[in-house]
Protein backbone atom coordinates (compact mmCIF):
# COMPACT_ATOMS: atom_id res chain seq x y z
CA UNK A 1 0.00 0.00 0.00
CA UNK A 2 1.19 3.20 -0.60
CA UNK A 3 1.58 6.32 1.48
CA UNK A 4 -1.40 7.81 -0.18
CA UNK A 5 -3.61 5.48 0.05
CA UNK A 6 -2.91 4.70 3.58
CA UNK A 7 -3.47 8.14 4.21
CA UNK A 8 -7.09 8.40 2.39
CA UNK A 9 -8.06 5.39 4.37
CA UNK A 10 -7.34 7.03 7.15
CA UNK A 11 -8.99 10.13 6.39
CA UNK A 12 -11.95 8.30 5.50
CA UNK A 13 -12.25 6.82 8.65
CA UNK A 14 -11.34 9.77 10.54
CA UNK A 15 -13.43 12.56 8.63
CA UNK A 16 -14.92 15.20 11.16
CA UNK A 17 -11.08 16.53 11.79
CA UNK A 18 -10.97 16.70 8.03
CA UNK A 19 -14.06 18.22 7.18
CA UNK A 20 -14.10 20.83 9.59
CA UNK A 21 -10.22 21.60 8.56
CA UNK A 22 -11.43 21.28 5.01
CA UNK A 23 -13.70 23.83 5.85
CA UNK A 24 -12.07 26.28 7.50
CA UNK A 25 -9.37 25.87 4.45
CA UNK A 26 -12.03 26.98 2.49
CA UNK A 27 -12.69 30.48 4.58
CA UNK A 28 -9.01 31.38 4.59
CA UNK A 29 -8.73 30.72 0.97
CA UNK A 30 -11.68 32.95 0.56
CA UNK A 31 -10.65 35.21 3.01
CA UNK A 32 -6.92 35.57 1.83
CA UNK A 33 -8.34 36.30 -1.86
CA UNK A 34 -11.21 38.46 -0.41
CA UNK A 35 -8.55 41.20 1.34
CA UNK A 36 -6.10 42.05 -1.78
CA UNK A 37 -9.43 43.09 -3.61
CA UNK A 38 -10.45 45.10 -0.80
CA UNK A 39 -7.71 46.82 -0.52
CA UNK A 40 -7.20 47.59 -4.26
CA UNK A 41 -10.51 48.92 -3.92
CA UNK A 42 -9.98 50.98 -1.14
CA UNK A 43 -6.98 52.51 -2.98
CA UNK A 44 -9.09 53.10 -6.10
CA UNK A 45 -11.13 55.21 -3.42
CA UNK A 46 -9.29 56.78 -1.95
CA UNK A 47 -6.82 58.22 -4.57
CA UNK A 48 -10.28 58.93 -6.89
CA UNK A 49 -11.70 60.97 -3.62
CA UNK A 50 -14.87 58.60 -3.26
CA UNK A 51 -14.28 57.09 -0.09
CA UNK A 52 -13.61 59.38 2.74
CA UNK A 53 -14.61 59.63 6.23
CA UNK A 54 -17.12 56.87 7.92
CA UNK A 55 -16.78 55.01 4.76
CA UNK A 56 -13.47 54.90 4.55
CA UNK A 57 -13.42 53.48 8.38
CA UNK A 58 -15.59 51.04 7.78
CA UNK A 59 -13.96 49.54 4.92
CA UNK A 60 -10.82 49.49 7.16
CA UNK A 61 -12.41 47.99 9.91
CA UNK A 62 -13.78 45.37 7.84
CA UNK A 63 -10.15 44.49 6.54
CA UNK A 64 -9.36 44.48 10.17
CA UNK A 65 -11.62 42.10 11.08
CA UNK A 66 -10.87 39.60 8.17
CA UNK A 67 -7.36 39.77 9.44
CA UNK A 68 -8.27 38.78 12.78
CA UNK A 69 -10.83 35.98 11.31
CA UNK A 70 -7.81 34.58 8.97
CA UNK A 71 -5.11 34.48 12.32
CA UNK A 72 -7.87 33.04 14.21
CA UNK A 73 -8.74 30.07 11.31
CA UNK A 74 -5.21 29.09 10.67
CA UNK A 75 -4.79 28.13 14.70
CA UNK A 76 -7.91 26.09 14.62
CA UNK A 77 -6.99 24.82 10.56
CA UNK A 78 -3.75 23.35 12.02
CA UNK A 79 -5.18 22.28 15.77
CA UNK A 80 -7.87 19.98 13.80
CA UNK A 81 -4.74 18.81 11.42
CA UNK A 82 -2.87 17.99 15.08
CA UNK A 83 -5.64 15.97 16.64
CA UNK A 84 -5.74 13.51 13.80
CA UNK A 85 -2.68 13.45 12.87
CA UNK A 86 -1.41 12.00 16.61
CA UNK A 87 -4.05 9.72 16.40
CA UNK A 88 -2.68 8.54 13.17
CA UNK A 89 0.56 7.90 14.75
CA UNK A 90 -0.99 6.31 17.78
CA UNK A 91 -3.18 4.15 15.98
CA UNK A 92 -0.15 3.06 13.65
CA UNK A 93 2.72 2.54 16.69
CA UNK A 94 -0.30 0.16 18.00
CA UNK A 95 -0.66 -1.57 14.97
CA UNK A 96 2.97 -2.11 14.52
CA UNK A 97 3.38 -3.33 17.82
CA UNK A 98 0.27 -5.61 17.88
CA UNK A 99 2.00 -6.74 14.07
CA UNK A 100 4.95 -7.76 16.03
CA UNK A 101 3.81 -9.64 18.71
CA UNK A 102 2.03 -11.87 16.61
CA UNK A 103 5.16 -12.83 14.66
CA UNK A 104 7.01 -15.74 15.36
CA UNK A 105 10.71 -16.19 15.83
CA UNK A 106 11.49 -17.00 12.58
CA UNK A 107 10.53 -13.05 11.24
CA UNK A 108 12.87 -11.86 14.44
CA UNK A 109 15.87 -13.76 13.18
CA UNK A 110 15.52 -11.81 9.90
CA UNK A 111 15.02 -8.52 12.09
CA UNK A 112 17.46 -6.62 14.41
CA UNK A 113 15.58 -5.14 17.51
CA UNK A 114 17.02 -1.72 17.37
CA UNK A 115 15.91 -1.65 13.89
CA UNK A 116 12.08 -2.22 15.11
CA UNK A 117 12.64 -0.17 17.79
CA UNK A 118 13.80 2.55 15.38
CA UNK A 119 10.19 1.70 13.31
CA UNK A 120 8.19 1.98 16.35
CA UNK A 121 9.43 5.50 17.31
CA UNK A 122 11.53 7.12 14.27
CA UNK A 123 9.69 6.21 11.52
CA UNK A 124 5.95 6.18 12.70
CA UNK A 125 6.69 10.01 13.57
CA UNK A 126 7.55 10.40 10.58
CA UNK A 127 4.81 9.20 8.89
CA UNK A 128 2.54 11.28 11.71
CA UNK A 129 4.36 14.21 10.72
CA UNK A 130 4.14 13.97 6.62
CA UNK A 131 0.40 12.70 7.20
CA UNK A 132 -0.90 15.30 9.60
CA UNK A 133 1.17 18.07 9.29
CA UNK A 134 2.27 17.86 6.16
CA UNK A 135 0.21 16.10 3.59
CA UNK A 136 -2.74 17.43 4.55
CA UNK A 137 -2.40 20.58 6.58
CA UNK A 138 0.54 22.43 4.66
CA UNK A 139 0.39 20.74 1.63
CA UNK A 140 -2.97 20.53 0.55
CA UNK A 141 -4.07 24.25 2.32
CA UNK A 142 -0.38 25.81 1.13
CA UNK A 143 -1.20 23.66 -2.74
CA UNK A 144 -4.57 25.45 -2.85
CA UNK A 145 -3.83 28.76 -1.75
CA UNK A 146 -1.03 29.06 -4.64
CA UNK A 147 -3.73 27.70 -7.12
CA UNK A 148 -6.10 30.04 -6.00
CA UNK A 149 -3.87 33.41 -5.69
CA UNK A 150 -2.19 32.47 -9.08
CA UNK A 151 -5.49 32.56 -10.42
CA UNK A 152 -6.54 35.91 -8.55
CA UNK A 153 -3.10 37.33 -10.92
CA UNK A 154 -4.82 36.18 -13.47
CA UNK A 155 -7.93 37.70 -12.60
CA UNK A 156 -6.94 41.26 -11.78
CA UNK A 157 -5.20 41.28 -15.39
CA UNK A 158 -4.57 38.59 -17.72
CA UNK A 159 -1.32 40.41 -19.41
CA UNK A 160 -0.08 41.18 -16.33
CA UNK A 161 -0.78 37.62 -14.62
CA UNK A 162 0.57 35.89 -17.47
CA UNK A 163 3.68 37.85 -17.54
CA UNK A 164 4.10 37.43 -13.65
CA UNK A 165 3.89 33.14 -14.36
CA UNK A 166 6.79 33.26 -16.68
CA UNK A 167 9.53 32.44 -13.04
CA UNK A 168 7.51 29.95 -11.82
CA UNK A 169 8.49 27.07 -14.53
CA UNK A 170 12.07 27.17 -13.23
CA UNK A 171 10.62 27.01 -9.66
CA UNK A 172 8.68 24.01 -10.52
CA UNK A 173 12.30 22.29 -12.05
CA UNK A 174 14.12 23.43 -9.01
CA UNK A 175 11.29 21.80 -6.90
CA UNK A 176 11.06 18.61 -8.42
CA UNK A 177 15.19 17.93 -8.50
CA UNK A 178 15.11 19.04 -4.64
CA UNK A 179 12.52 16.55 -3.43
CA UNK A 180 14.31 13.85 -5.04
CA UNK A 181 17.36 14.67 -3.36
CA UNK A 182 15.68 15.48 -0.02
CA UNK A 183 14.31 11.90 -0.01
CA UNK A 184 17.09 9.60 -0.72
CA UNK A 185 18.67 11.92 2.22
CA UNK A 186 15.93 10.98 4.85
CA UNK A 187 15.97 7.19 3.31
CA UNK A 188 19.67 7.26 4.12
CA UNK A 189 18.84 9.05 7.43
CA UNK A 190 16.41 6.69 8.82
CA UNK A 191 18.58 3.72 8.06
CA UNK A 192 21.40 4.95 9.72
CA UNK A 193 19.18 6.00 13.04
CA UNK A 194 18.25 2.67 12.93
CA UNK A 195 21.80 0.84 13.19
CA UNK A 196 22.27 3.52 15.85
CA UNK A 197 19.65 2.46 17.94
CA UNK A 198 20.71 -1.13 16.71
CA UNK A 199 24.04 -0.09 18.28
CA UNK A 200 22.50 1.27 21.48
CA UNK A 201 20.43 -1.84 22.61
CA UNK A 202 23.23 -3.95 21.74
CA UNK A 203 26.39 -1.97 23.63
CA UNK A 204 24.14 -1.46 26.65
CA UNK A 205 22.82 -5.29 26.80
CA UNK A 206 26.17 -6.09 27.25
CA UNK A 207 28.08 -3.58 28.51
CA UNK A 208 29.81 -5.68 31.31
CA UNK A 209 31.20 -8.01 28.44
CA UNK A 210 32.57 -4.83 26.82
CA UNK A 211 34.26 -3.77 29.98
CA UNK A 212 35.57 -7.34 30.46
CA UNK A 213 36.82 -7.33 26.98
CA UNK A 214 38.24 -3.77 27.07
CA UNK A 215 36.23 -2.63 24.39
CA UNK A 216 34.16 0.15 25.99
CA UNK A 217 36.41 2.95 24.20
CA UNK A 218 36.55 1.03 20.76
CA UNK A 219 32.66 0.53 20.98
CA UNK A 220 31.81 4.51 22.03
CA UNK A 221 34.23 5.21 18.76
CA UNK A 222 31.44 3.07 16.61
CA UNK A 223 28.99 4.95 18.36
CA UNK A 224 30.29 7.93 17.33
CA UNK A 225 30.81 7.09 13.70
CA UNK A 226 27.32 6.05 13.12
CA UNK A 227 25.88 9.43 14.87
CA UNK A 228 27.68 11.46 12.68
CA UNK A 229 26.85 9.11 9.81
CA UNK A 230 23.23 9.77 10.90
CA UNK A 231 23.62 13.25 11.74
CA UNK A 232 25.52 13.92 8.37
CA UNK A 233 22.37 12.29 6.15
CA UNK A 234 20.24 14.61 8.15
CA UNK A 235 22.11 17.70 7.22
CA UNK A 236 22.03 16.80 3.88
CA UNK A 237 18.35 16.95 3.57
CA UNK A 238 18.37 19.89 5.06
CA UNK A 239 20.98 21.62 3.05
CA UNK A 240 18.54 20.43 0.19
CA UNK A 241 15.46 22.35 2.11
CA UNK A 242 17.85 25.67 2.42
CA UNK A 243 18.30 25.66 -1.64
CA UNK A 244 14.33 25.72 -1.56
CA UNK A 245 13.53 28.61 0.34
CA UNK A 246 16.40 31.44 -1.65
CA UNK A 247 14.34 30.14 -5.18
CA UNK A 248 11.10 31.08 -3.55
CA UNK A 249 12.35 34.48 -2.73
CA UNK A 250 13.62 34.51 -6.21
CA UNK A 251 10.96 33.41 -8.20
CA UNK A 252 8.42 36.03 -6.47
CA UNK A 253 10.85 38.91 -6.54
CA UNK A 254 11.30 38.35 -10.28
CA UNK A 255 7.70 38.13 -10.53
CA UNK A 256 7.69 41.46 -9.06
CA UNK A 257 9.88 43.15 -11.05
CA UNK A 258 7.78 41.97 -13.91
CA UNK A 259 4.69 42.87 -12.74
CA UNK A 260 5.37 46.31 -11.35
CA UNK A 261 7.51 47.26 -14.87
CA UNK A 262 4.45 45.88 -16.40
CA UNK A 263 1.88 47.24 -14.59
CA UNK A 264 3.70 50.36 -14.38
CA UNK A 265 3.39 51.07 -18.65
CA UNK A 266 -0.16 49.61 -18.38
CA UNK A 267 -1.43 52.62 -14.98
CA UNK A 268 0.86 55.05 -17.36
CA UNK A 269 -1.55 53.73 -20.10
CA UNK A 270 -4.50 53.98 -17.97
CA UNK A 271 -5.49 50.05 -18.70
CA UNK A 272 -5.13 49.33 -14.93
CA UNK A 273 -5.70 51.50 -11.93
CA UNK A 274 -3.37 52.08 -9.23
CA UNK A 275 -5.71 49.98 -7.07
CA UNK A 276 -5.44 47.47 -9.40
CA UNK A 277 -1.77 47.11 -8.92
CA UNK A 278 -1.72 47.38 -5.20
CA UNK A 279 -3.99 44.47 -5.33
CA UNK A 280 -1.74 42.26 -7.90
CA UNK A 281 1.37 43.03 -5.93
CA UNK A 282 -0.29 42.02 -2.53
CA UNK A 283 -1.69 38.37 -4.08
CA UNK A 284 2.08 37.62 -5.36
CA UNK A 285 3.17 38.67 -1.92
CA UNK A 286 0.56 36.26 -0.46
CA UNK A 287 2.16 33.81 -2.28
CA UNK A 288 5.39 33.60 -0.50
CA UNK A 289 3.83 31.45 2.76
CA UNK A 290 2.26 29.15 0.78
CA UNK A 291 4.51 28.40 -1.10
CA UNK A 292 7.62 28.19 1.89
CA UNK A 293 4.78 26.16 3.85
CA UNK A 294 5.22 24.17 0.42
CA UNK A 295 8.73 23.73 0.62
CA UNK A 296 8.54 22.79 4.39
CA UNK A 297 5.76 19.76 3.30
CA UNK A 298 7.95 18.24 0.51
CA UNK A 299 10.64 17.76 3.35
CA UNK A 300 8.38 16.49 6.04
CA UNK A 301 6.07 14.83 2.93
CA UNK A 302 9.85 12.88 1.60
CA UNK A 303 10.87 11.91 5.04
CA UNK A 304 7.57 10.34 5.72
CA UNK A 305 7.34 8.54 2.29
CA UNK A 306 10.90 7.16 3.43
CA UNK A 307 9.53 6.19 6.41
CA UNK A 308 6.59 4.41 5.15
CA UNK A 309 8.95 2.49 2.60
CA UNK A 310 10.42 1.31 5.56
CA UNK A 311 7.46 0.10 7.74
CA UNK A 312 4.98 -1.14 4.75
CA UNK A 313 6.88 -4.13 4.50
CA UNK A 314 7.08 -5.06 8.20
CA UNK A 315 3.48 -4.17 8.96
CA UNK A 316 2.08 -5.91 5.79
CA UNK A 317 4.93 -9.39 5.90
CA UNK A 318 2.91 -12.74 6.66
CA UNK A 319 2.59 -13.86 9.96
CA UNK A 320 5.05 -16.86 10.44
CA UNK A 321 2.66 -18.36 12.76
CA UNK A 322 -0.70 -19.19 12.27
CA UNK A 323 -3.38 -19.20 14.60
CA UNK A 324 -6.08 -21.29 12.57
CA UNK A 325 -6.67 -23.78 15.02
CA UNK A 326 -10.09 -24.21 16.91
CA UNK A 327 -9.77 -26.89 19.06
CA UNK A 328 -8.78 -26.55 22.70
CA UNK A 329 -5.42 -28.91 24.00
CA UNK A 330 -7.68 -31.98 25.54
CA UNK A 331 -7.43 -33.01 29.43
CA UNK A 332 -4.45 -35.42 29.81
CA UNK A 333 -3.08 -35.08 25.85
CA UNK A 334 -0.84 -37.38 24.48
CA UNK A 335 1.68 -36.07 22.28
CA UNK A 336 2.59 -38.19 19.42
CA UNK A 337 6.06 -37.11 17.56
CA UNK A 338 5.61 -39.01 14.31
CA UNK A 339 8.83 -38.31 11.66
CA UNK A 340 9.50 -34.99 12.12
CA UNK A 341 12.23 -33.00 9.99
CA UNK A 342 13.45 -29.70 10.61
CA UNK A 343 15.91 -27.02 9.22
CA UNK A 344 16.08 -23.66 10.46
CA UNK A 345 15.22 -21.07 7.94
CA UNK A 346 18.67 -19.62 6.24
CA UNK A 347 20.52 -22.43 7.95
CA UNK A 348 22.73 -25.11 6.18
CA UNK A 349 22.00 -28.22 7.67
CA UNK A 350 18.99 -30.10 9.33
CA UNK A 351 18.47 -29.14 13.08
CA UNK A 352 16.29 -32.32 13.45
CA UNK A 353 16.10 -35.34 11.19
CA UNK A 354 13.41 -38.20 11.33
CA UNK A 355 12.61 -38.04 14.80
CA UNK A 356 9.34 -40.01 16.36
CA UNK A 357 8.47 -40.20 20.29
CA UNK A 358 5.64 -40.29 22.63
CA UNK A 359 4.80 -38.39 25.37
CA UNK A 360 2.10 -40.32 27.59
CA UNK A 361 0.12 -37.74 30.05
CA UNK A 362 2.04 -38.21 33.23
CA UNK A 363 4.92 -39.52 32.13
CA UNK A 364 8.46 -37.66 32.53
CA UNK A 365 10.84 -37.50 29.22
CA UNK A 366 14.62 -36.99 29.61
CA UNK A 367 16.30 -35.56 26.19
CA UNK A 368 19.87 -35.40 26.56
CA UNK A 369 22.91 -35.05 24.10
CA UNK A 370 25.83 -32.84 22.93
CA UNK A 371 25.91 -29.70 23.05
CA UNK A 372 23.86 -28.00 19.72
CA UNK A 373 22.29 -31.68 19.29
CA UNK A 374 18.62 -30.46 18.71
CA UNK A 375 17.41 -30.90 22.32
CA UNK A 376 16.32 -27.17 22.51
CA UNK A 377 14.84 -27.62 18.92
CA UNK A 378 12.51 -30.07 19.78
CA UNK A 379 11.04 -28.26 22.34
CA UNK A 380 10.38 -25.25 20.10
CA UNK A 381 8.71 -27.23 17.60
CA UNK A 382 6.60 -28.42 20.38
CA UNK A 383 5.46 -25.55 20.96
CA UNK A 384 4.65 -24.17 17.53
CA UNK A 385 7.50 -21.44 17.68
CA UNK A 386 8.77 -22.82 14.50
CA UNK A 387 6.71 -25.14 12.20
CA UNK A 388 8.25 -28.78 11.15
CA UNK A 389 9.53 -29.24 7.71
CA UNK A 390 8.69 -32.70 7.22
CA UNK A 391 6.64 -34.98 10.03
CA UNK A 392 3.57 -34.05 12.74
CA UNK A 393 2.95 -34.03 16.30
CA UNK A 394 -0.18 -35.15 17.19
CA UNK A 395 -2.31 -34.44 20.07
CA UNK A 396 -5.07 -36.98 21.56
CA UNK A 397 -7.07 -36.59 24.62
CA UNK A 398 -11.09 -37.65 24.75
CA UNK A 399 -12.58 -37.01 21.54
CA UNK A 400 -10.14 -35.09 20.07
CA UNK A 401 -7.58 -36.36 17.97
CA UNK A 402 -5.81 -33.91 15.84
CA UNK A 403 -2.32 -32.14 14.99
CA UNK A 404 -0.71 -29.10 16.84
CA UNK A 405 -1.94 -26.41 14.50
CA UNK A 406 -5.58 -27.42 14.79
CA UNK A 407 -5.20 -26.04 18.65
CA UNK A 408 -6.01 -22.57 19.12
CA UNK A 409 -2.45 -21.02 20.30
CA UNK A 410 -3.91 -19.54 23.28
CA UNK A 411 -4.33 -22.82 25.04
CA UNK A 412 -1.33 -24.48 23.76
CA UNK A 413 0.09 -21.57 25.19
CA UNK A 414 -2.07 -21.96 28.21
CA UNK A 415 -1.45 -25.64 28.32
CA UNK A 416 2.19 -25.89 28.21
CA UNK A 417 4.59 -24.01 30.40
CA UNK A 418 8.28 -23.56 29.49
CA UNK A 419 11.18 -22.56 31.08
CA UNK A 420 14.00 -21.51 28.88
CA UNK A 421 17.70 -21.84 30.09
CA UNK A 422 17.77 -17.63 30.02
CA UNK A 423 14.34 -16.85 31.84
CA UNK A 424 13.15 -13.16 31.34
CA UNK A 425 12.22 -11.28 34.44
CA UNK A 426 10.01 -8.15 33.89
CA UNK A 427 10.64 -5.14 35.87
CA UNK A 428 8.22 -6.11 38.99
CA UNK A 429 8.77 -7.85 42.18
CA UNK A 430 9.52 -11.14 41.97
CA UNK A 431 5.96 -12.27 43.30
CA UNK A 432 4.66 -10.52 40.51
CA UNK A 433 7.12 -11.98 38.11
CA UNK A 434 5.51 -15.54 39.54
CA UNK A 435 2.20 -14.71 39.64
CA UNK A 436 2.63 -13.86 35.71
CA UNK A 437 1.54 -17.59 34.96
CA UNK A 438 -1.74 -16.83 37.28
CA UNK A 439 -2.47 -13.39 38.18
CA UNK A 440 -5.47 -14.14 40.46
CA UNK A 441 -2.84 -16.62 42.59
CA UNK A 442 -2.94 -15.98 46.35
CA UNK A 443 0.46 -14.82 48.19
CA UNK A 444 0.07 -18.40 49.95
CA UNK A 445 0.39 -20.67 46.59
CA UNK A 446 3.05 -18.19 45.11
CA UNK A 447 5.43 -19.22 48.38
CA UNK A 448 4.16 -22.54 47.74
CA UNK A 449 5.39 -22.77 44.27
CA UNK A 450 8.60 -21.01 45.24
CA UNK A 451 9.29 -24.00 48.00
CA UNK A 452 8.56 -26.55 45.54
CA UNK A 453 11.67 -25.00 42.72
CA UNK A 454 13.52 -24.25 45.90
CA UNK A 455 13.90 -20.69 45.60
CA UNK A 456 11.80 -19.84 49.03
CA UNK A 457 14.68 -19.16 51.17
CA UNK A 458 16.68 -16.77 48.58
CA UNK A 459 13.83 -15.07 48.41
CA UNK A 460 13.48 -14.53 51.83
CA UNK A 461 16.84 -13.03 52.32
CA UNK A 462 16.31 -10.35 49.66
CA UNK A 463 15.58 -7.12 51.04
CA UNK A 464 12.09 -6.85 50.29
CA UNK A 465 11.42 -10.71 50.49
CA UNK A 466 8.73 -11.59 47.61
CA UNK A 467 8.19 -7.57 46.89
CA UNK A 468 11.77 -7.16 46.18
CA UNK A 469 12.00 -5.32 42.38
CA UNK A 470 13.98 -7.43 40.02
CA UNK A 471 14.62 -7.23 36.27
CA UNK A 472 16.53 -4.05 34.56
CA UNK A 473 16.01 -1.55 37.75
CA UNK A 474 16.00 -3.61 40.77
CA UNK A 475 17.69 -7.01 42.50
CA UNK A 476 20.12 -8.42 39.98
CA UNK A 477 19.72 -12.29 41.14
CA UNK A 478 21.82 -15.42 40.13
CA UNK A 479 21.68 -17.03 36.91
CA UNK A 480 20.36 -20.38 39.09
CA UNK A 481 17.56 -18.08 41.26
CA UNK A 482 16.57 -16.85 37.83
CA UNK A 483 16.30 -19.92 36.80
CA UNK A 484 14.30 -21.34 40.03
CA UNK A 485 11.91 -18.20 39.91
CA UNK A 486 10.77 -19.29 35.85
CA UNK A 487 10.10 -22.48 37.49
CA UNK A 488 8.13 -21.37 40.40
CA UNK A 489 6.24 -18.78 37.68
CA UNK A 490 6.06 -22.50 35.56
CA UNK A 491 5.01 -24.46 38.45
CA UNK A 492 2.07 -21.79 39.33
CA UNK A 493 0.51 -22.45 35.79
CA UNK A 494 -2.26 -24.68 35.04
CA UNK A 495 0.14 -26.23 32.57
CA UNK A 496 -0.28 -29.84 32.03
CA UNK A 497 2.82 -30.14 30.62
CA UNK A 498 6.04 -28.50 31.53
CA UNK A 499 9.09 -28.07 29.51
CA UNK A 500 12.09 -27.44 31.39
CA UNK A 501 14.74 -26.33 28.46
CA UNK A 502 18.01 -26.96 30.28
CA UNK A 503 16.30 -24.92 32.88
CA UNK A 504 18.35 -26.11 36.08
CA UNK A 505 21.55 -25.74 34.33
CA UNK A 506 22.87 -23.03 36.69
CA UNK A 507 21.78 -24.86 40.04
CA UNK A 508 24.06 -26.96 42.24
CA UNK A 509 23.35 -30.96 41.90
CA UNK A 510 22.03 -30.88 45.34
CA UNK A 511 19.36 -27.73 44.65
CA UNK A 512 18.52 -29.99 41.20
CA UNK A 513 17.72 -33.12 43.26
CA UNK A 514 15.36 -30.74 45.78
CA UNK A 515 13.31 -29.83 42.57
CA UNK A 516 13.47 -32.65 41.08
CA UNK A 517 11.56 -34.03 43.65
CA UNK A 518 9.57 -31.91 44.50
CA UNK A 519 8.38 -32.19 40.47
CA UNK A 520 7.83 -35.90 41.51
CA UNK A 521 5.61 -34.98 44.39
CA UNK A 522 3.79 -32.81 41.73
CA UNK A 523 3.03 -36.07 39.72
CA UNK A 524 1.06 -37.22 43.00
CA UNK A 525 -1.07 -34.18 43.46
CA UNK A 526 -1.33 -32.95 39.05
CA UNK A 527 -1.32 -37.34 37.53
CA UNK A 528 -1.73 -35.65 34.37
CA UNK A 529 1.13 -33.51 34.26
CA UNK A 530 3.88 -34.08 31.96
CA UNK A 531 7.03 -33.17 32.35
CA UNK A 532 9.96 -33.19 29.47
CA UNK A 533 13.31 -32.27 31.02
CA UNK A 534 16.12 -31.28 28.49
CA UNK A 535 19.32 -31.52 30.30
CA UNK A 536 23.64 -31.91 29.79
CA UNK A 537 23.62 -33.31 32.97
CA UNK A 538 22.24 -36.92 33.32
CA UNK A 539 21.54 -37.14 36.94
CA UNK A 540 18.34 -35.01 36.11
CA UNK A 541 16.74 -37.40 33.56
CA UNK A 542 17.64 -40.74 35.16
CA UNK A 543 14.44 -40.89 36.91
CA UNK A 544 12.72 -39.90 33.29
CA UNK A 545 10.02 -43.02 32.36
CA UNK A 546 11.84 -42.48 28.70
CA UNK A 547 14.99 -41.29 27.74
CA UNK A 548 15.90 -40.39 24.41
CA UNK A 549 19.71 -39.47 23.34
CA UNK A 550 19.91 -36.93 20.40
CA UNK A 551 23.04 -36.51 18.37
CA UNK A 552 23.88 -34.42 15.25
CA UNK A 553 19.34 -34.29 15.17
CA UNK A 554 18.83 -37.84 15.51
CA UNK A 555 17.77 -40.13 18.50
CA UNK A 556 20.93 -42.67 18.23
CA UNK A 557 19.82 -44.43 21.82
CA UNK A 558 16.16 -44.18 23.49
CA UNK A 559 15.02 -46.26 26.85
CA UNK A 560 14.76 -46.36 30.20
CA UNK A 561 18.03 -44.73 32.51
CA UNK A 562 18.87 -48.38 33.43
CA UNK A 563 18.41 -49.71 29.64
CA UNK A 564 20.99 -47.12 28.31
CA UNK A 565 23.71 -47.82 30.68
CA UNK A 566 23.22 -51.60 29.82
CA UNK A 567 23.55 -50.82 26.18
CA UNK A 568 27.02 -49.11 26.57
CA UNK A 569 26.76 -46.76 24.36
CA UNK A 570 27.07 -42.67 24.56
CA UNK A 571 24.61 -42.33 27.17
CA UNK A 572 26.48 -45.08 29.66
CA UNK A 573 29.97 -43.28 29.07
CA UNK A 574 28.69 -39.74 30.06
CA UNK A 575 27.02 -41.27 32.95
CA UNK A 576 30.69 -43.00 34.33
CA UNK A 577 32.21 -39.71 32.71
CA UNK A 578 29.80 -37.47 35.08
CA UNK A 579 29.82 -39.51 37.66
CA UNK A 580 33.64 -39.19 38.03
CA UNK A 581 33.55 -35.49 37.67
CA UNK A 582 30.86 -35.44 40.57
CA UNK A 583 33.29 -37.76 42.65
CA UNK A 584 36.46 -35.36 42.51
CA UNK A 585 34.12 -32.67 42.87
CA UNK A 586 33.47 -34.00 46.21
CA UNK A 587 36.74 -35.30 47.09
CA UNK A 588 37.65 -31.23 46.30
N1 LIG B 1 17.64 -19.74 15.58
C1 LIG B 1 18.48 -20.56 14.96
N2 LIG B 1 18.81 -20.34 13.68
C2 LIG B 1 19.65 -21.15 13.02
N3 LIG B 1 20.22 -22.23 13.57
C3 LIG B 1 19.92 -22.52 14.85
C4 LIG B 1 19.05 -21.68 15.61
N4 LIG B 1 18.94 -22.20 16.84
C5 LIG B 1 19.71 -23.31 16.86
N5 LIG B 1 20.30 -23.47 15.67
C6 LIG B 1 21.17 -24.60 15.27
O1 LIG B 1 20.41 -25.79 15.38
C7 LIG B 1 21.18 -26.82 15.94
C8 LIG B 1 20.49 -27.35 17.19
O2 LIG B 1 20.44 -26.33 18.16
P1 LIG B 1 19.77 -26.53 19.58
O3 LIG B 1 19.78 -25.21 20.26
O4 LIG B 1 18.47 -27.19 19.41
O5 LIG B 1 20.79 -27.50 20.27
P2 LIG B 1 20.84 -27.98 21.78
O6 LIG B 1 21.01 -29.45 21.74
O7 LIG B 1 19.70 -27.44 22.54
O8 LIG B 1 22.20 -27.28 22.23
P3 LIG B 1 22.64 -26.82 23.69
O9 LIG B 1 22.74 -28.05 24.51
O10 LIG B 1 23.99 -26.20 23.44
O11 LIG B 1 21.63 -25.84 24.19
C9 LIG B 1 22.55 -26.22 16.23
O12 LIG B 1 23.40 -26.57 15.16
C10 LIG B 1 22.34 -24.74 16.23
O13 LIG B 1 23.46 -24.05 15.78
Amino acid sequence: MTLTRMLATFVRSHWRPYSAAALMLACIAFTTTWIPRQVGHVVDGMVAGTLQGSALQQQLGWLVLAGVLIYLLRVGWRLALFAAAYQLGQQLRTQLYARLTLQGPAFFQAKRTGDLMALATNDVDAVEMAAGEALLAAFDGSLTLILVLLMMTVGVDWRLGLAALLPFPFMALAFWRISEQVHQAWQSSLHRFSSLNQHVQEGLASVRTLRALGLVQHNTLQFHQLAEGAAESSYRAQKWEAAYEPAVGMTLSAATVIALGLGGVLVARRELSIGQLTSFTMYLGQLIWPMFAAGWVLSLLERGRAAWDRLQPVLSAPLTLQDTGRLPLPARARLSVEQLHFSYPEAGRKALENISLQLPPGSTLGVVGPTGAGKSTLLRLLLRQYEPALGRILVSGGAVHCTLPELTLQSLREGMAWVPQEPFLFSASIAENIALARPAASRAEIEQVARMAAVHDDIRLLPKGYDTEVGERGVTLSGGQRQRVAIARALLSNAQILLLDDALSAVDTGTETQILQHLRALRETRPECSVIINSHRLSAVMEADHIIVLRDGRITEQGSHAALLAAGAWYASQWRYQQLEASLDADA
